[in-house]
């Protein structure tokens, strides 16, 4: 069935409102690009939360914790709680400190990522090392590649790599994350989205920092993002979501979308301020079909 449009519908967005008590809504390309903010975005959520309904916001993005996120929200006057966030950088933590629990002097995590990563895996005390550790931020020297391959300089408690959008990734990093997965360490991504959208244009995503490492191991990661089903096993049992109830909301086919498809959500909204256009989800391999779609999020607010 083709998407129903809900820009400029005020008939059409009532029922679409009526169909739902949750929406899953993604961050970057929906609610903002970097640190813009779309118009009205503020007073769409505001508009949900009054009508009764519960908002998450569910974010690839991994560059931030949850505490981030909500001082990021506040900051852009978007209402939320902190309960309401749930980011790929708190999944990956989850999943490492719950799920793999890694035996013991094997429990460490290198990261090829941001602080986000480092402040969730603390909250779930993973130790770890890599990250935004300043003895990266430079050139690889030839005791580097002595240390690396003789193992010297590798710390044999790390039993996991887990990547993300990193803004610092270099050549010595991604060696260091290489030689620890030649020795065995489990190889997982916070997300893979190829592009990041900001300032109204597109960047490396994750998937792009994360390329060499890929290429270089000849392994794929795990991902435990959007349109991970782990993701959404997860996000169930923490806001026990009735899922014919829920909608996820985002701006990219191969995750949102897809993450709201294949977990037999009630619906998904294709908005169309981020990464993918109309004409992908049109062509005939479609990765993911949306079952809603408008120009910007705050469509809504004819309902208001
Ligand atoms: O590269 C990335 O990590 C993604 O572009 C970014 O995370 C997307 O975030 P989201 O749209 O899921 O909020
Ligand atoms: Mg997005």
């Amino acid at each position: 069935m083709a998407p129903t449009y809900l820009s400029n519908d005020r008939a059409a967005v009532d029922s679409f409102l009526d169909k739902f008590d949750v929406f899953l809504i993604d961050c970057d390309g929906v609610l903002w690009s970097g640190d813009h903010v779309y118009d009205g975005i503020p007073e769409t959520i505001a508009m949900l939360r009054a009508k009764g309904k519960r908002t998450v916001f569910v974010t690839n993005n991994s560059t931030k914790s949850r505490e981030e996120y909500l001082k990021k929200l506040s900051k852009l006057n978007i209402p939320a709680d902190a309960e309401d966030i749930f980011g790929s950088a708190y999944s990956s933590a989850v999943y490492i400190s719950r799920i793999l629990k890694l035996p013991q002097g094997k429990n460490k995590v290198f990261i090829l990522g941001e602080k986000g990563i480092e402040s969730e895996l603390d909250a779930e005390n993973v130790p770890h090392i890599g990250g935004t550790d300043p003895n990266f931020k430079r050139d690889i020297t030839d005791a580097d590649f002595k240390g690396l391959a003789d193992g010297s300089l590798l710390d044999p408690e790390v039993g996991v790599v887990l990547a993300g959008l990193d803004y610092h990734f270099n050549y010595l990093k991604v060696a260091h994350g290489l030689h620890y997965l030649k020795r065995g360490a489990k190889f997982l991504a916070t997300n893979t989205d190829s592009t990041l959208p900001m300032h109204h244009d597109f960047f490396l995503g994750a998937g792009s920092v994360m390329a060499p490492l890929v290429n270089a191991s000849g392994q794929k990661p795990l991902e435990l993002g959007k349109p991970s089903q782990a993701m959404m096993d997860a996000v169930e049992g923490k806001f026990q979501l009735n899922r014919q109830r829920t909608c996820m909301i985002g701006d990219r086919l191969n995750t949102d979308i897809k993450f709201g498809v294949d977990g037999k959500l009630g619906g998904t909204l294709h908005v169309l301020t981020g990464v993918d256009n109309k004409a992908a989800w049109e062509k005939e391999d479609a990765i993911a079909v949306p079952s809603f779609y408008a120009d910007t999020l705050s469509d809504l607010r004819i309902a208001e």
